[in-house]
């Protein structure tokens, strides 16, 4: 398997240029981040460069302070789209082929609505650049609140935009903590997915610890001829270069 090193949770305690260094010298295939946009994209772009990892997917803004994204937010839509523009923006400097697209601590149907119009906009900017949208449901016990919550729930939404570039970012730790089934909804959901992630269920630690047998499903996805990078996005239980041990029994 091939492995993304999730930098908004692995090598927090580096500049995001210093922990893409971080993940090449430990073995990682790729990056993907959270939050990138207070570090100049020149400075990320240079240390893709020079270490040759490719920066996966990115997120747009969370918003004010206690929000966790815009995008389902009845009556916020102008901020919405300019978290969209700001992602894509960022995304296209750095030759990044996936943007989530944060739907936000929000329920019902007005907030339904305004996530696919969001979404809508976002899935025609982000077509001539290259650029997959990805959605991605959020566990209750970490997220409580958060709109998009089941792989059911995004589908339908994911219908319901009816473009060819938005995607569901299967995170195998939420989608374990809400639904369970993950072998089965991976093969099912195959063609729908734009990228996977990992972590240990349920601390979110690493991912040869909890309730998650990932070398079962890691051959699983070799099964269904999945080889993109597998996100790692775990919360590493002390130094992150301490805990990359799953790296070799899981590749
Ligand atoms: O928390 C997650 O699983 C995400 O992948 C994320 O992007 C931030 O919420
Ligand atoms: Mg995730």
């Amino acid at each position: 398997m091939k492995f993304s090193a999730n930098l908004g949770f692995l090598w927090t305690e580096h500049s995001l240029p210093d922990a893409i260094r971080a993940a090449k010298a430990a073995g990682f295939d790729a990056v993907e981040c959270h939050w990138p946009y207070a570090v100049p994209v020149g400075e990320v772009a240079a240390a893709l460069e020079e270490t040759g990892l490719k920066m996966l997917g990115l997120n747009t803004r969370q918003g004010n302070p206690g929000e966790n994204g815009l995008s389902a937010l009845p009556g916020r839509s102008k901020d919405a789209r300019a978290a969209v523009d700001e992602a894509l923006a960022y995304a296209a400097a750095l030759n990044t082929p996936n943007v989530h697209v944060m739907a936000g601590f929000a329920e019902g149907p007005d907030a339904h609505a305004a996530f696919v119009d969001t979404l809508k906009y976002a899935s025609a900017k982000a077509a001539p650049l290259g650029i997959t949208i990805l959605i991605e449901p959020l566990n209750s016990y970490a997220a409580p609140g958060y709109f998009l919550t089941t792989t059911d729930q995004a589908v339908a939404i994911m219908d319901e935009v009816g473009a060819d570039n938005i995607r569901l970012m299967f995170d195998c730790y939420h989608v374990q903590l809400m639904e369970g089934d993950i072998c089965n909804r991976l093969t099912k959901l195959m063609p729908k997915i734009g990228h996977v992630q990992f972590a240990g269920v349920p601390s979110r630690g690493e991912p040869d610890q909890g309730e998650l047998n990932y070398s079962f499903i890691f051959d699983h996805l070799k099964s269904l001829s999945y080889a993109q990078p597998l996100g790692a996005e775990y919360k590493p239980s002390g130094p992150t270069d301490a805990s990359l041990d799953w790296m070799a029994s899981l590749r």
